[in-house]
């Protein structure tokens, strides 16, 4: 039996922690909201997942020291624009080599750093973990079958953090490429707001097949010009996850994209949504990172002006559509050209 913190009680941090107690591990979850703590000791529930009951051996708290010290693995599960405050925060609590596993998906908007870059600038100290793939809190919380990847630096990190999650509803695969699987999971948020936009606009499956097609095509051409290995962007944590996020009414991405779609602003869908949309946090990060590495993405760009300059959604579409004529695939050879 492992000790293991939760640091985040958000539904996906809370999932996690119904997840890990079922397979026997002490639990304990903190929260830098002391109101969020009281809420969950009280109810014993999530508002996001509702009808999963908290066993009573989950232990919450605020207090860091409790949180950090002795644990045998941190899962970080807070929201990405607080990855490095709050890895900031714990620091110097965490031991060496202690074992620490992000589970949040994002860039960060101002240095274009991945949150496990991130959080091993904070922690140098630390041994830095992460988890991604197809998997909605509230399906993992009802104990769906699902499928996930974790990275790690070793393999045996990443083996002993798979004997942690994997039983018979959660299949933990393992990888060293953990460079592409932060790339798949946080740049799908932003094809997933694209996918919802185009069905608050009334496009159909058609239109969806497209941006899920083309999407992980943009995502895998940045990633891979970045290190990532493109065979993890044809894996979960690349069209794996894409896919779930663009078609599930679950995505707060894509729900924050529908509203969009029927004419809300950025600021308004947020509002409604009323959780972390980290695709319009990665949006910017990800048009960065394209400049930067001198690659193409369309969809990426049409998303960053709905989202802060003002396009119509109708309009990025259009332009999405009649943009140059090109190959679908750019090298491949023509018959003639083999004469
Ligand atoms: N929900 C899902 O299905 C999945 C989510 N993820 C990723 O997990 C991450 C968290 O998502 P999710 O749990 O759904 O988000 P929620 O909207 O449910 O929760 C937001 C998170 O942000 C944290 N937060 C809010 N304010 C602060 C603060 N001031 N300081 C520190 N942390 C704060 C919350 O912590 P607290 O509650 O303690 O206040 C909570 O962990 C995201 O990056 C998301 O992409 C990945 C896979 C699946
Ligand atoms: O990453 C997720 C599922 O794998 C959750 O996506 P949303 O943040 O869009 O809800």
């Amino acid at each position: 039996m492992a000790q293991v913190s939760i640091i985040g009680g958000g539904s996906w941090g809370i999932a996690l922690a119904v997840l890990l107690r079922k397979n026997g591990h002490e639990i304990t979850v903190w929260s830098a909201l002391e109101r969020e703590i009281a809420m969950l000791r009280e109810f014993r529930e999530h508002k996001m997942l509702p009808g999963v009951k908290l066993p009573e051996e989950i232990v919450f708290t605020t207090d860091d020291r409790e949180a950090v010290e002795g644990k045998d693995l941190l899962v970080m599960a807070v929201a990405s624009s607080y990855t490095r405050e709050t890895a900031h925060r714990l620091s110097s609590l965490v031991a060496p080599r202690q074992k620490i596993l992000n589970v949040a998906k994002g860039i960060e908007e101002h240095t274009v750093m991945t949150l496990s870059e991130i959080i091993e600038q904070e922690i140098p100290q630390a041994d830095v973990a992460v988890m991604s793939g197809p998997s909605h809190a509230e399906e993992v919380g009802r104990g769906i079958p699902t499928t996930i990847v974790v990275g790690a630096g070793t393999k045996a990190t990443a083996e002993y953090i798979r004997s942690l999650f994997m039983n018979e509803v959660f299949r933990v695969y393992i990888t060293p490429d953990i460079l592409g699987m932060e790339l798949g999971g946080a740049l799908k948020n932003v094809v997933a707001l694209a996918a919802g936009i185009a069905d608050g606009l009334g496009y159909g499956d058609n239109t969806k097949a497209a941006l899920i097609t083309r999407g992980i095509t943009e995502i895998a051409r940045l990633g891979t010009a970045m290190g990532g290995k493109f065979e993890t962007f044809c894996g979960l944590t690349g069209i794996g996850d894409l896919i779930v996020t663009c078609a599930s009414m679950h995505s707060r991405n894509r729900r924050a994209g529908i509203l969009i779609g029927q004419g809300k602003t950025c600021e308004e869908a947020m509002e409604e949504v009323r959780m972390v949309v980290e695709g319009v946090y990665s949006a910017k990060a990800a048009m960065e990172l394209a400049r930067k590495y001198n690659v193409q993405m369309p969809i990426i760009e049409q998303v960053n002006a709905v989202l802060f300059e003002g396009r119509s959604a109708a309009q990025a579409v259009k332009e999405l559509m009649l943009r140059d004529k090109k190959l679908e695939v750019s090298d491949l050879p023509w018959p003639e050209e083999n004469r």
